[in-house]
């Protein structure tokens, strides 16, 4: 499939007529071909208004045809072929095996939602029949569902080229829910977007459905993304990346004459706890084990475990060593983007200079583009005293932060900010001083593990990739997982209506075959 550098604009590919830009090959910096022009205006305003023209008819599509129309987006995806692994390899800087993993996870969260929608549970329809002869007043017919909130605007992360970008959790969910999307590619990888764009594009021809459903556009700046939040007929808006990108994109959406929801993914530092007992009987494994989890795609995952918290101590030290001798061995590795390989030098150097922090390793280095791990520690106090301390490096760099005791650990975690997952690593008599912690974490993070680190999110139902502010823009919600559909769902009650006039999950025969809640009381279908 030839990559052209339009805009596909429903069922049109149309060149932009914004500036131009060409995708850069993370490895070298050149510039890849075609050059992609960006999206203008009139372009965001044609997509929004297919969009809304679409939303009714796709909304309404039944559960088993929109099941269908997210399988053939999976299948579609997997038509394109090695030729989207080649591409996207190019772009991201990412190894093929991560980038077929990764492919692999993207369509499987296709294939999941799929399931979600033929379910009906999502509908969670509920009933509760009129009692007319109830005293002293009588009770209406009362029937709920949900329904989808509208056209969901869609921002590609950078890391995730395939699984949270075009097609990914975001634009699943939301096709899920009923929403159709307008996607804003990420510029680091556009060829890999517009390759996928495509295959939803024919995945919405092929199921008959209008055209409205999907677009996606172009731009290597923010006036696209800034003009799409804005649109009056954009609902909500899903996005994965940095903490100043989220925050730009919930002040515009807020800013609006109706505002809307705002599901942004930003920054993590993913706290370690390391327990005494554990860190005893195995500090070393752990700390060879956490290297691994670090360098994984050179650190740019949002789930990289970023601060390490534990008792000083003979323990902590074994893990320290252990980690730094295995991180002085790993390759540097190439990042995603010139820009974010400059951010993360400029992050490591600030803890380098910083007084009151200890380089304890660095990885291999490597060329210009490629960023080269780092291990720092640095005291309780010390941390408590700086927030810098605390924040965000995007790639393969950690703190050890060394505490006295099991209390100065549990301050430290009071402080954090929300983070989108906190490990623990113990061992069985290191319980009780994990019952003591457990409710600082679920206060403070998205998801609790146990010797394990964050990264490599599993897909499913019982997920949470979420997080208190700023992990997340709503902390009430998760970005992977089947329970990422009910960001792009809202509640409607229907009081008395005639059942003719009634939507099918909701009507007296209960044609969907669904689960209801009649009374509140769970109702098999058929009882
Ligand atoms: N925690 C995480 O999951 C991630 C964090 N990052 C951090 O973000 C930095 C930059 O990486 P990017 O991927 O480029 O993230 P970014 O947040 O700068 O951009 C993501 C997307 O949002 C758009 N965007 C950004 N600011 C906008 C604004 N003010 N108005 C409208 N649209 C806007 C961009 O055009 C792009 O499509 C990295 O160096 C890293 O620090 C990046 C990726 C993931
Ligand atoms: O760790 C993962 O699998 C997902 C991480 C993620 O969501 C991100 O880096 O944006």
């Amino acid at each position: 499939m030839p990559i052209t550098g339009e805009n596909l604009i429903g069922a049109a590919a149309r060149r932009g007529g914004g500036e131009t830009f060409r995708a850069v090959e993370a490895a070298t910096g050149n510039s890849l071909e075609p050059a992609f022009a960006a999206a203008t205006p009139a372009d965001v305003d044609q997509a929004c208004a297919l969009a809304a023209e679409a939303f009714d008819t796709y909304r309404e599509t039944s559960l088993e045809d929109r099941a269908r129309f997210l399988e053939a987006v999976a299948e579609a995806i997997l038509g394109i072929g090695d030729e989207l692994i080649v591409r996207c390899m190019a772009e991201s800087g990412l190894p093929r095996a991560r980038l077929e993993g990764e492919r692999g996870r993207t369509v499987g969260q296709l294939k999941m939602f799929a399931g979600v929608v033929r379910d009906g549970g999502f509908l969670e329809a509920r009933v509760d029949p009129a009692q007319p002869e109830r005293k002293p007043l009588p009770r209406p017919d009362l029937r709920l569902r949900q329904i989808a909130v509208g056209p969901v605007a869609v921002f590609g992360a950078s890391n995730f080229p395939l699984a949270f970008s075009v097609a990914g959790g975001d634009t699943a969910s939301a096709l899920a829910a009923g929403c159709p999307v307008v996607a804003k590619a990420h510029p680091a990888h556009p060829g890999t977007s517009e390759l996928v764009g495509r295959a939803v594009q024919a995945a919405v021809k092929q199921c008959g459905l209008p055209e409205g459903v999907f677009s996606l556009l172009m731009d290597a700046g923010i006036s696209v993304g800034q003009a799409l939040v804005a649109d009056p007929r954009i609902a909500a808006v899903g996005f994965t990346g940095s903490r100043r990108g989220g925050v730009a994109l919930m002040q515009a959406a807020a800013a609006r004459p109706v505002p809307i929801p705002v599901y942004a993914e930003m920054s993590s530092i993913n706290p370690v706890v390391l327990l005494p007992a554990a860190l005893e009987a195995r500090g070393r494994d752990i700390g060879r084990a956490f290297a691994g989890s670090l360098t994984l795609g050179s650190g740019q995952f949002c789930t990289n475990p970023g601060l390490i918290l534990a008792v000083e101590g003979a323990g902590l030290d074994g893990f320290v060593e252990a980690a730094s001798a295995a991180l002085t061995e790993i390759q540097a590795a190439t990042m995603l983007t010139p820009g974010i390989h400059k951010a993360y030098c400029a992050g490591v150097a600030a803890l380098e200079t910083n007084p009151a922090v200890t380089t304890l390793a660095r990885g291999l280095a490597g060329g210009t583009h490629q960023g080269q791990a780092a291990l720092f520690s640095t005291t309780a106090d010390a941390f408590l005293a700086d927030h810098t301390l605390a924040e965000e490096v995007f790639g393969a760099a950690s703190l050890v932060v060394r505490c006295r005791d099991l209390a100065t650990i549990k301050a430290v975690l009071e402080r954090l900010e929300g983070q989108l997952t906190a490990a623990l690593h113990l061992d069985e008599a290191d319980h009780d001083a994990a019952r003591a912690l457990l409710p600082v974490l679920e206060r403070r993070v998205g998801r609790i593990l146990v010797n394990g680190f964050g990264t490599g999110v599993e897909v499913g139902h019982a997920m949470v990739h979420g997080g208190p502010y700023p992990a997340t823009s709503d902390g009430r919600t998760t970005s992977v997982g089947s329970l990422a559909i009910h960001r792009f769902l809202r509640p409607v009650s229907y009081q008395d209506l005639p059942d003719a006039l009634l939507p099918a999950a909701l009507k007296d025969a209960n044609p969907l075959k669904l689960w209801r809640r009649q009374d509140g009381k769970a109702v098999a279908p058929g009882a």
